[in-house]
């Protein structure tokens, strides 16, 4: 018969479900986009039940036609998009409110107002986060103070908060269990890195009663036994991870310096800085890259909200192309010094600025710029944002020994050549970049016992194409001092 492990991969915009066999090969996948809400300016929102239904969906569709003919899923693993948070009635299992995501922006005000405490630097020295509306715990409090009744109800332990990988599991486990990994809770400015406990101090501060949180456990760990999966019933989740910290595992980046950039909808840089919680001196996030036997590895993040979701605002907003796809033969047909920078801050700036309140500009628009050049500035964009990453990695002392990439806009060889020449470094794009499914199906894998080591796991990765940089230095500095420029002016 047949194995598999099944990953559950909640994204921003869509939800999938992958089977993987036992040597990380992709056997069959499904996926199911969901509906986005922005009910006021800044405001981002999902509804919950659609975020189940479309896990249920992918997950029976994926298990019918597959799995159905001897074939046996061994274990689950779960990877979610982070910091999203949900409060649910722990005897009904129904939401509160809508789930507010990552990219919402309500809570600004509110961290400005702790920042100008000068809160920021005892916060980060626990949490390894900066005070900002992305992270949960203001998305919390918010709740607690806006919905009618909520506060009075958490205080009583009638509520559970959870990010979306908690509250799949409670729903996946029939409401038994209330749980998440180490790499979800240290996202969300509650949880001290360095005890891996939660922080009472940091519950006070937020107004935040403990009796809501979940209980943390290893990222490889045995969270639970799926009694409400359908077709998955009997089968345990045994691993959960932050789709980044997912995606670093799937990219087997298992020794300090390692790197790996996921371009999505946005970009998260994430280093392997081994089991030292390093702290940026230069506006970069220390987080837990994954938790295994107990033991926490550390990560330094940088943060872009906006990278593939450029290509999609040149699609959708101006219309300027149809497919995605299009974005390389347009930009191989431009020289690189066409002079338009575009600076995609349509939610503000993410790492290494943190500023909430900027938004996006178009520079050096000339009477013959047309929609080449445009759409060659938006594939730019990314690049540079990624070399502000890797400059700020630098101050603090720190260059990646390897940068391996994935997610949607990898499939862009320009992309990746070019951001080769502007990093100045070697760019490696895996065989297999749906690494953050796998991350959390070897996350699984290993708690199952199918793989004895991470250096096995390792063992596994396959390496499709290199970039090495070809650009001169004096190319390349002229090119982003024209970004910096671009985006002082902000
Ligand atoms: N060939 C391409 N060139 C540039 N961008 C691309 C290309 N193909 C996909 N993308 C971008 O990649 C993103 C999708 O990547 P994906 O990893 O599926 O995102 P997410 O998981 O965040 O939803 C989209 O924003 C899309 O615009
Ligand atoms: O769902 P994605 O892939 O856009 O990832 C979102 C991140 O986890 C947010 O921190």
């Amino acid at each position: 018969m047949s194995q598999y492990i099944l990953s559950i991969d909640q994204g921003t915009t869509s939800s999938r479900a992958i089977l993987f066999d036992l040597q990380g090969n992709i056997h069959a996948t499904r996926q199911q986009e969901f509906p986005q809400h922005f009910p006021a300016s800044g405001w981002v929102e999902h509804d919950p039940g659609d975020i189940w239904s479309s896990v249920q969906r992918t997950c029976d569709a994926v298990m019918a036609e597959e799995c159905g003919e001897g074939g046996e899923v061994v274990a689950v693993g779960i990877t979610n998009q982070r910091e999203t948070t949900v409060l649910w009635d722990r005897k009904t299992g129904e939401p509160v409110y809508n789930a507010i995501v990552w990219q919402d922006r309500r809570t600004a005000s509110y961290c400005e107002s702790l920042k100008s405490e000068g809160l920021e630097p005892w916060v980060s020295s626990k949490t390894g986060l900066l005070i900002d509306p992305y992270f949960s715990a203001t998305k919390i409090r918010w709740i607690l103070e806006n919905v009618a009744g909520v506060r009075e109800r958490a205080e009583c332990g009638e509520l559970a908060f959870g990010t979306i990988d908690s509250f799949l599991l409670w729903r996946l486990t029939g409401g038994r269990e209330h749980r998440t990994d180490a790499t979800n809770a240290s996202r969300t400015l509650l949880f001290n890195i360095h005890t891996q406990q939660w922080d009472s101090e940091l519950l006070e501060l937020f107004g935040i009663p403990e009796v809501l949180l979940p209980e943390v456990m290893d990222s490889a760990d045995q969270f639970g036994q799926i009694t409400d999966g359908g077709a998955l019933n009997g089968t345990s989740v045994l691993g959960v991870a932050g789709d980044q910290q997912a995606a670093l595992f799937g990219q087997t980046c298992f020794q300090t310096g390692m790197a790996k950039s996921t371009y999505g909808t946005g970009c998260f840089l994430m280093l392997n800085t081994g089991d030292k919680a390093l702290q940026s001196e230069h506006r970069l996030l220390t987080t837990v890259a994954y938790r295994v036997n107990g033991k926490p590895t550390y990560a330094l993040e940088g943060s872009i909200f906006i990278a593939g979701a450029t290509i999609q605002w040149l699609r959708d907003g101006l219309r300027l192309i149809r497919d995605a796809c299009e974005t390389e033969p347009l930009a191989e047909g431009t020289p690189v010094d066409h002079g338009v920078y575009l600076v995609p801050a349509f939610t503000g700036l993410g790492a290494p600025y943190w500023d909430p309140n900027a938004r996006g500009a178009i520079f050096g628009l000339t009477r013959d710029t047309g929609i080449k050049e445009i759409v060659t500035a938006g594939l730019q964009s990314v690049c540079y944002q990624t070399k502000d990453l890797q400059k700020a990695m630098e101050k603090d002392g720190i260059r990646p020994v390897t940068l391996r990439v994935d997610g949607g806009m990898v499939a862009n060889n320009w992309v990746l050549q070019f951001l080769a020449d502007i990093l100045g470094a070697r760019v490696d794009r895996p065989s297999l970049v749906e690494t953050t499914a796998l991350g959390a199906a070897y996350l699984a894998g290993l708690e199952a016992g199918i793989y004895g080591s991470l250096e096995e796991l390792a063992g596994l990765w396959r390496c499709d194409r290199s970039f090495e940089p070809v650009m001169t230095k004096g190319d390349r500095d002229q090119l982003y001092d024209g970004w910096m420029t671009a985006v002082l002016k902000l």
